[in-house]
């Protein structure tokens, strides 16, 4: 339908691709385990192609079972992240980049459901990532955020 309901002409009502490549990644972070933040990651080059899909998720071989989810527990090598600065978590970006079905994804952008952290901000100005489309900013006031920031600046990787 084209939003009025005439058939006999083209749609209106699509999609318009930063749309359609945010609802991509926010798709694929329903695949997500983790009990509090799910994020998902869709890479995409010039031609508006997807290169690269990715959620945030256990490294493989790591059963999601037998790996602790916890943010807080007693024995802080058993959260899933390790000493508040290390991750168990494979995140989005990394697994996006990791799972890239072209060999070089430089000018590319990567629509993320969270603002990347400092680590994903490192592999992402090291794969030639140019943008970075972002919905959530929750933890814009934490240091691995800014950090991330710092660096994605210096490295003249867009964000927005
Ligand atoms: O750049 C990022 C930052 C975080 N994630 C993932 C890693 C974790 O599974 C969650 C964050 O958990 P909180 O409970 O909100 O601390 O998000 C990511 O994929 N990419
Ligand atoms: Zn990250």
């Amino acid at each position: 339908m084209n939003g009025t309901g005439d058939r006999n002409s083209k749609r209106t009502d699509f999609l318009e691709w930063q749309e359609y490549f945010m609802a991509v990644a926010f798709l694929a972070a329903k695949r997500s385990k983790d009990p509090c933040t799910q994020v998902g990651a869709c890479i995409v080059n010039d031609d508006n192609v997807i290169v690269g899909i990715g959620y945030n998720g256990m490294p493989k071989g790591c059963d999601d079972d037998a790996f602790s989810w916890a943010k807080k527990s007693q024995n802080r090598r058993d959260n899933k992240h390790l000493y508040e600065v290390f991750f168990l978590v494979c995140h989005a970006e990394l697994n996006a980049i990791l799972n890239k079905n072209c060999s070089d994804i430089k000018g590319c952008t990567i629509y993320v459901a969270l603002f990347p952290c400092n680590e994903c901000a490192k592999v992402i100005i090291q794969s030639g990532i140019k943008e970075v489309v972002y919905m959530s900013d929750k933890h814009a006031h934490k240091c691995n955020t800014i950090a991330s920031k710092k660096m994605l600046n210096a490295a003249n990787v867009k964000y927005r």
